[in-house]
Order: C-alpha cells, then structure tokens, then sequence
C-alpha cells in the first residue's frame, strides 16, 4: 500500500487530469419573465443575482449573493428584469408566459382579509390548496407564504401532504408558524436540529402518519388531521399577529383524483374551518368543489370563497426514482446536517424488551369482505417486536407513554425520528441512530412504512 504523498510510485493519469471546470453563463431576464431550471440529484449550480429584482417563489433574492441549488426544480421570476450569473450544468429555459399576476392578485386579496381580521381582532383567511399532483400547491402555497412575509405577517403553513415533508421528514403532518425569511436553498428552511444556519429556524408542531397516502389508511389519516386543526388553531389563537394573518394550508394531490379524496378534503376544510379554496389547474376539481361547497358554512356561519387558478407552465412531473432520492436526502439531513451545517447524531443499542413499537396497519379501510360485510377494524397499529424487517426503516418516537392507548399515542406529536441502522436477531438488540443521546426506552414508537429508506445511512 502505497500511503499518498510518501509512496514512490509516480502519479496516475487520474491524478493528473485537470479538474472539469463547471461554465459559466450570464442570462438578462425582462421584466415579468421567469428563468427556469432543473439541477440532477448529486449536481449543484450556483447562482448570483448581478443586478435588478428576482425572487424564488416570492421569496426576494440578495443581489451578488451567492445560492447554491443541489436536486431542484425552480425558477427565478422578476417583476422589473434582471441579470444573473449562473455556475454549474443544469437543464434551463426562460418563460415569458407565467400565471404570476393571478397568483399575487389572489395575495392581495388575501392581505385585505387579514387587514380586516386584523381591525376586528379577528381569525384570517385559512386558505386551502387543491389540485391535482405536481400542478404547483406546494409552490404557490411558499409563495403565498413568502409575500405574506414580506408585508410583515406571520403565516402558519400546514401540510397535510405525508409524501413530501415540511420542514421534517416525510410520513409527517406539521403546522409551521413562519415569521422570518423562507430558506430558497433548502426548499423551506432549516429544519430544528440544523442549528447555525443563517437562516432562523422554525419550529413545527409535527403529527405523524407514517404512510405516503391519505387513502390507504383514512381511519389512521383523518383523526391526525383534527389533532393537527386543533394545535394548529390553538397556537393561532394564542399569538394575535399569527391569528390575523391565518393558515395556508398544502394538500396531496392524490386527494383532488376521486371521490375518497373529496371527503378527505371536505374533512380538512371543516376541521380547518377552511373559508378560502384555491383550485389549482383543474375546471373538473373546481365544478366539484364548486357542487361541495357553494352552500357550506364553516362553524363560524362564514361562506367559502372559491377561487380557480392557473397551473404554471413550469411545473415539473416528478418521478417515483426523484421522490425516493429527494425523501432519502431530506432524512440523511435530518440526521448528518447539509453542506453548511455538520450534525453528530447518537448511536443507541436498545435491546428487544426495551422498546415499545406499534406498526402502522395499512389499507385495512374502505374494504368490504364479498357480500358487502365491512371489515373487523383490529386498530389502527399493532405492537410488534423488533424484527428484520425494521432494519433502515424510520421510527416516530411519540411525546407519549408506552402504557397509553393507542388514540393517545396517534394524537401526540412527535418528539423525534430514530433510523434503524442494525437488528440483530440472534442477542435480540437494535442499533439505532438518533439526532440526541435522549432515553427512549420509555416512549412508544411508530413504524410506518413511508419514508421508505432504500439505502443505508450508516455508508
Ligand atoms: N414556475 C415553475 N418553474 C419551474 N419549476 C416549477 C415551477 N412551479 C413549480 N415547479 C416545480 O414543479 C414541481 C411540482 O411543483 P409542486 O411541488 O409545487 O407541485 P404540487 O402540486 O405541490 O405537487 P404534489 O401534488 O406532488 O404535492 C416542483 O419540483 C416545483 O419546484
């Protein structure tokens, strides 16, 4: 073995060749145009505003600032043109055609809401967004957010969407009080355990669901979102600038494709007490919210206000192979930190007999037995002992106790998540990695089966 810079050997041609140089572009935006791009997973570009006014969905970009984008799908818009540097191979394009204008007139209209909530000492618009998948909720929802922002409110964005998380893992639902800038590089900022970002923290109230869609366990689905309404609205309550600027609430789009999916949202606008509906690039999703909503009332005698809006031409369909990569970097964050910050996660030995797990059941709703005999409902988990199978799965560990009820332990929120690196079936002991050396022998967890983890971490 040859030890670098002492063996004899010369260098080899690997070590000599130069190192690719990533080109350099400058791109002039006009006004009202977007410059839209695609960076691989595992590629980066980065990014430098030169001159004018740009923002990433709404959130204002710093002029000569350098960001750096790892595995997205974004564009940079401009109201007043611009001139930016670009470093790094991507796929990119510039479009004239955007529906901006719609969505910062629905802005307006919703800051008039919060003016007036705000005289009456008043709740804001809780404003909900539907539509069908990849047509831009979670988009406009951080623009709302970020506009929001800027006019000095404090939104509380929530995300009903298990699938992709905010600000936490994936299989979570979480209500997220924002009164500072939205981290443009990381999608929505830093999560709690990235501590010396330059970027403030926020904090979710996180539930979790632990499953990537809403249907396959609506039993399981719904009671979280009422957990989540209640906490949601409470905090609200709590805080007078968080009251009046209200909720913007994020949804998957699978539950905007059906029937089962409709009750799901009616669900989610009474327990929100919703009175503002964005329906984003569907006629077919507006008439039937139209047809459910045009007579409803929300608990406070309030109408719902309907509004449709133009899916962007920039939406990008993103495949099952970019979800599972993005999910596996947002739960290798949660444990190791980013490029800029660098965490320490613990490793714990806990033995079968020390840890309570519940798994999650699945698709047992809706399903009738032929002849029309509705199914036993056995629960919404069932404890388990350790076994092979946990091996690289995510565990929630719940702000509950290991001898409460199984309704307790669903409606608690989440203290944190362990990824369970090594199971060891023969001395019956698990290795699992934590963010903090916390005891958790005394707190139940709950294994579900999304985020799936195809890889380990520990590599
Ligand atoms: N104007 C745009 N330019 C470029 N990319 C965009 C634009 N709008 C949205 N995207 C990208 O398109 C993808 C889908 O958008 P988004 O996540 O907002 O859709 P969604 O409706 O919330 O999806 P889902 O139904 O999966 O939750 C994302 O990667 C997003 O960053």
């Amino acid at each position: 073995m040859s030890i670098p810079g002492l063996g004899q050997a010369a260098p080899t041609a690997a070590f000599l060749a130069p190192i690719p140089v990533a080109p350099t572009v400058v791109h002039d935006l006009q006004a009202n145009s977007e410059w839209r791009f695609e960076v691989d997973i595992g590629e980066k570009i980065d990014v430098k505003i030169l001159s004018g006014t740009a923002e990433i969905f709404g959130t204002e970009l710093a002029v000569n600032h350098l960001y750096t984008f790892r595995g997205a799908k974004s564009s940079i818009y401009t109201w007043h043109g611009c001139r930016i540097e670009v470093t790094g191979v991507c796929e990119e394009y510039t479009a004239e055609e955007t529906p901006m204008t719609q969505y910062v007139n629905t802005h307006f209209a919703l800051e008039k809401l919060r003016d007036e909530a705000e005289r009456d000492r008043r709740e804001g618009p809780r404003v909900l967004v539907v539509g069908p998948t990849n047509s831009g909720k979670t988009s406009l929802v951080k623009l709302l957010a970020a506009y929001a922002l800027r006019m000095g409110q404090q939104p509380m964005v929530i995300n009903t969407d298990s699938r992709e998380g905010l600000l936490s893992i994936p299989g979570s639902l979480t209500a997220t009080p924002f009164a500072s800038i939205i981290d443009v590089e990381q999608g929505w900022g830093s999560s709690p355990t990235s501590t010396s970002t330059p970027v403030p923290v926020k904090l979710p109230l996180c539930y979790y669901y632990g499953l990537g869609n809403p249907e396959d366990n609506t039993k399981l689905y719904k009671p979280i979102i009422t957990r989540l309404a209640l906490a949601a609205t409470s905090r609200l309550t709590d805080d007078p600038a968080i009251k009046s600027t209200g909720m913007i609430i994020d949804t998957p789009g699978v539950i905007s494709q059906g029937k089962g999916g409709f009750d799901l949202i009616s669900h989610i606008v009474s327990e929100f007490s919703v009175n503002t509906i964005l329906v984003i690039g569907s006629e077919r999703l507006h008439s039937e919210m139209l047809r459910r909503f045009s007579t409803y009332r929300t608990s406070t005698g309030e109408t719902i206000t309907l509004v449709k809006l133009d899916k962007s031409g920039g939406c990008v369909d993103r495949d099952d192979t970019f979800m599972q990569l993005t999910n596996e970097a947002t739960v290798k964050e949660y444990f190791f930190g980013d490029t800029r910050t660098t965490l320490s996660p613990h490793t714990q030995s806990l033995g079968y007999d020390e840890v309570t797990v519940y798994k999650i059941r699945e698709a047992h709703t809706n399903s009738f037995l032929p002849g029309g005999v509705e199914e036993t409902d056995h629960g919404l988990y069932e404890k388990v002992e350790p076994n092979a199978s946990m091996q690289h799965c995510i565990l929630a560990v719940m702000y509950a106790s290991v001898s409460d009820s199984q309704d307790t332990i669903r409606d608690a929120s989440v203290m944190g998540f362990v990824y369970v690196a090594e199971v060891d079936e023969t001395k019956r002991r698990l290795k699992v990695l934590a963010p903090m050396n916390t005891r958790m022998t005394d707190r139940p967890m709950i294994w579900g089966s999304w985020p799936e983890v195809a890889v380990s971490l520990m590599g």
